[in-house]
């Protein structure tokens, strides 16, 4: 019982997601309603999926264009209608076993992915020997909703052997399983009636192997054609636009290329300009740095010569302090020789008013001097008459020496007291 309730819960979980599905577990009322599988129409000509009875597994599909599927052959039918099955769940379109059995029409892929919006569309395979026309509204196939499991894909190295191994693809014999199932041998007569059963089973097999291999490749003959004739109608077109398209482009590419050639052209001849403004420049600039070259010379040239006019200025700073300083002095010599001029004027004029006879009277003073100078003698040792010591001229002195003369009246007034300047 409550394997069962947890077997059940998991698959509800799995059609309601699982929080719903834990809700459900424990019992509380479903918080959301039936899985629902969802659908809507494309088209006016969409019908809904319909069950005709209450525990089908699927819902009929209906077609929604008119299409004749070949013998062999097979057609895709549109429904006009898409669908969204609940969470955790897949639809998936099957036969309807009485088109299968009867018109020998079977259905193919069928696989509808849970995002998947688009058109349902039937692909049915007529395995019959005649055309199927399908019309408007024909039930062409059922829809089953399913569950997924994504359970994680892992890799391992080998996985573990079991009894049965790589056998596979009839390995246990076809319709052989009576050499298994079959009771202890019962009569030999019903063991014959069994066997030659078999053996027309497995004839009958080979047969139907045979034709289905023919009309495989009957089949596969017939979708080519099909094929090329559809690529083939779906490749003009697109040739045709695409030759249209290159025509466009060309047409295009040649403008631009029209375009691009003025474009060049007027690049062109502003390069040349500029070029020529460049070369210009060029010129300039080395014009420029000849005059700068020579600024420098200059300059150089300008600065040595200020060194020299400031080594210059210095020295003839210096000359005319000395010649300030010579200035000076021959100014002091100068007033000296004014002195001593004045003076000369004043002995001029002194001399001028010397009368002659005051001369002759000097010129006796003189002599009277000179011929005492002669006279006089050095001192004589009264007992040896040797001479006392050398001789010395005596100091005259003016007017003690001249006492006794009549000495000249040389300076009269005032001045002739006045010091004499000593230089
Ligand atoms: O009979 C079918 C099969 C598929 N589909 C739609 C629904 C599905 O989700 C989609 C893709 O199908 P599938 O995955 O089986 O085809 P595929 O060849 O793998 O295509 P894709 O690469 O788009 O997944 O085509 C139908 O309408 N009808």
């Amino acid at each position: 019982m409550s394997s069962k309730c947890v077997l059940g819960s998991r698959v509800e979980e799995s059609l309601v997601g699982p929080r719903e599905g834990r809700r459900r577990a424990k019992g509380l009322k479903p918080k959301y309603g039936k899985p629902t599988i969802r659908w809507a129409p494309l088209s006016d000509r969409a019908i809904a999926p319909t069950r005709v009875y209450a525990k089908a597994a699927g819902y009929d599909l209906y077609a929604a264009c008119e299409q004749t599927i070949p013998a062999k052959g097979r057609s895709l039918i549109n429904t006009d209608i898409q669908v969204s099955p609940p969470p955790g769940a897949y639809l998936r379109i099957a036969s309807r076993s009485g088109l299968a059995l009867k018109q020998s029409i079977d259905v193919a892929a069928g696989v509808i992915d849970p995002d998947f919006r688009g058109n349902v569309a039937v692909l049915l395979v007529n395995q019959g020997d005649s055309e199927y026309k399908v019309q408007i509204g024909d039930r062409i196939a059922q829809l089953i909703c399913e569950r997924i499991w994504h359970p994680n894909l892992v890799q391992w190295t080998r996985l573990p052997d079991t009894s049965r191994g790589e056998q596979g693809f009839g390995s246990t014999g076809v319709g052989t399983i009576e050499s298994r199932s079959r009771p202890e041998l019962g009569s030999e007569l019903r063991g014959n009636i069994e066997a030659a059963k078999v053996a027309a089973l497995d004839a009958e097999i080979l047969k139907l192997r045979e034709e289905l291999t023919l009309a495989r490749k009957d089949w596969e003959a017939n979708l080519r054609t099909q094929t090329e004739a559809k690529f083939q109608a779906w490749k003009d077109p697109l040739d045709r636009d695409n030759q249209r398209s290159r025509e466009e482009i060309t047409a295009q590419c040649q403008r631009e290329s029209g375009k691009l050639t003025d474009l060049m052209a007027q690049i062109t001849d502003q390069l040349k300009v500029v070029q020529g403004q460049i070369r210009e420049n060029e010129v300039q600039q080395q014009a420029i740095q000849r005059s700068v070259v020579e600024i420098k010379n200059t300059c150089g040239e300008l600065t040595n010569q200020t060194g020299k006019a400031e080594s210059w200025v210095t020295k003839q700073r210096a000359q005319e302090e000395q010649l300030e300083q010579h200035a000076q002095h021959f100014e002091k010599v100068l007033d000296t020789f004014r002195g001593i001029e004045q003076d000369l004027e004043e002995v001029r004029v002194q001399i001028a008013q010397v009368k002659k006879e005051d001369l002759g009277d000097i010129t006796q003073v003189v002599a009277a001097l000179a011929q005492r100078v002669e006279g006089l003698e050095s001192p004589q040792d009264q007992d040896t008459g040797a001479l006392a010591g050398p001789y010395e001229t005596p100091l005259l002195r003016w007017p003690e020496d001249f006492e006794d003369s009549d000495p000249p009246p040389l300076n009269q007034g005032k001045k002739a007291n006045r010091p004499r300047k000593r230089y």
